[in-house]
């Protein structure tokens, strides 16, 4: 059974999470800000006490950034070095799941952990495939302060591994 420790050495898998976060991340708007003083980012002026809202959603599907923005595909996270995949922003951040700086979500490597481990373990444990009739999974999702899917999911888990492994 896949362990914690091997969580780093899962690559592919650090892809197919970040992929995840770009194009559906959890909170598109992130949380609500505050500016506590005027300031100025790459010429937008944003005075003292304004409402800032990040948008980590379109910030994924950024032409300028990523080609292709509506194709999942893992592989465009593949490091050319080899290293580890970041899932959390990186420093060029490019996606914010998480979002940045000091009220950064504390739970981030928490939140890494699980995702990953419960994925591995589920494509690991079991073969998936669209219910009967169906050719592909819907992941149509609604819109709002957090992107539930609009439908839920449906997919049929079929045993790979030796019985005595699942009790
Ligand atoms: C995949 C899982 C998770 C995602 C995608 C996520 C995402 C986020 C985001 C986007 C924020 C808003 C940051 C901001 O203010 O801009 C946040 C805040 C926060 N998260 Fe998470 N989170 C996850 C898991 C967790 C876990 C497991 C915990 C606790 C064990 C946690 C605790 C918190 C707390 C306490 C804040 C508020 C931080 C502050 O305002 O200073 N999160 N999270």
């Amino acid at each position: 059974m896949v362990k914690e420790s091997d969580l780093t050495h899962l690559n592919y898998l650090r892809c197919v999470v970040r992929e995840t976060f770009r194009m559906h991340p959890a909170g598109p708007l992130l949380i609500p800000h505050e500016s506590l003083r005027p300031t100025t980012i790459q010429g937008f002026h944003i005075p003292a006490q304004t409402r800032v809202f990040i948008n980590t959603h379109a910030l994924g599907r950024n032409r300028k950034i990523w080609a292709d923005v509506d194709e999942f595909r893992p592989e465009r996270h593949w490091p050319a070095d080899g290293s580890r995949v970041e899932i959390s922003h990186g420093a060029d951040f490019k996606i914010l799941p998480f979002s940045a700086g000091k009220r950064k979500c504390p739970g981030a490597p928490l939140g890494v952990t699980l995702v990953l481990m419960a994925l591995a373990r589920l494509f690991h444990c079991f073969n998936w495939t669209p219910p009967d009739g169906e050719t592909t999974i819907d992941t149509t999702e609604v819109y709002g302060m957090t992107m539930p899917k609009a439908r839920p999911l449906l997919a049929v888990a079929t045993p790979r591994l030796a019985d005595h492994t699942y009790h």
